[in-house]
């Protein structure tokens, strides 16, 4: 019988407020079985990128990464915000190991191509090398992803975090029966984003259909909710998303089914 394996995706807003993070990495910390973390960063990079004098565009919730923002993606990302997080897991006795797409050349990406929109050194992923994944998590070890993957001639992209917790989720349902939690801001997928009460406890494909034709997902939600449908229909066994508590609780939280 395949053993379980949760991926949970943190997003950027729960990460940079350091209350919100250690009770979420505490409680993650208590998952039992198999498990990863996927981290964004997406408005830390915003804010250092500002700091340093760049501007930076969204459209769909994917960013526009240039030259600069690529360099600042890199260090925010994958410096930063992964070794803190790797470093606050040790101290909740999770071994932990931080990671991009290039180390064990576990997430391979190609550079998207150029159609109405340029976006720049954003990755499309091709390949995660779920050998190597697996190999850490059986030796007991939690591996941590940033939102980098890696192109086969060794050039760092920057990659959707929803996309790479999604693909990782999808190439290791061969070997393990997987679970995707997507934790952000909110309690849930809104029927109305201007009430927060408003959750949809279960979303199939059907309905999201209807909200998009409604224009009720934009921003972030749109790659979320893209890639939620494409690991269902590729293996992957269940998928939340809520705030913080959806891996402990998921009661109060959206489920997305075929
Ligand atoms: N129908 C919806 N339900 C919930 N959130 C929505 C919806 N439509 C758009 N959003 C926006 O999407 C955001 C989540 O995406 P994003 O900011 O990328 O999250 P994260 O960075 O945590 O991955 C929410 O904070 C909200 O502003
Ligand atoms: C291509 C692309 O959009 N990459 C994202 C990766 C980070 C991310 O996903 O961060 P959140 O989870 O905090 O949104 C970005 O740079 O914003």
């Amino acid at each position: 019988m395949k053993k379980t394996l949760k991926i949970v995706k943190v997003g950027g807003k729960l990460i940079e407020d350091e209350n919100k993070l250690q009770a979420f990495l505490s409680d993650f910390s208590e998952l039992e079985g198999l498990k990863i973390l996927v981290h964004g960063g997406g408005n830390m990079a915003t804010e250092i990128a500002s700091k340093l004098g760049y501007e930076t565009k969204m459209i769909d919730g994917r960013r526009i990464t240039d030259a600069n923002s690529l360099k600042v993606i890199i260090m925010t990302y994958a410096g930063l915000i992964n070794k803190r997080i790797v470093a606050k897991l040790q101290a909740l006795d999770v071994n932990s190991l931080g990671l991009c797409g290039a180390d064990g050349r576990s997430i391979i990406s190609k550079k998207r191509e150029v159609k109405e929109i340029d976006y720049g050194y954003v990755g499309d992923i091709e390949v995660v090398n779920s050998d190597f994944i697996s190999s850490i998590l059986e030796q007991g070890v939690v591996p941590v992803f940033s939102a980098i993957s890696c192109t086969r001639e060794g050039e760092l992209l920057n990659t959707n975090g929803d996309s790479v917790a999604a693909e990782i989720a999808k190439a290791l349902s061969e070997k393990y029966n997987t679970e995707l939690y997507y934790c952000f801001e909110k309690k849930g997928v809104l029927a109305n984003s201007m009430d927060e009460n408003s959750v949809i406890k279960t979303l199939d494909k059907k309905m999201y259909q209807d909200l998009l034709d409604q224009k009720a997902i934009t921003d972030g939600m749109l790659p979320k909710l893209l890639n939620c449908f494409g690991a269902l229909e590729n293996g992957v066994k269940k998928i939340f998303l809520g705030d913080a508590r959806v891996i402990t609780e998921n009661a109060n939280a959206t489920e997305i089914v075929k």
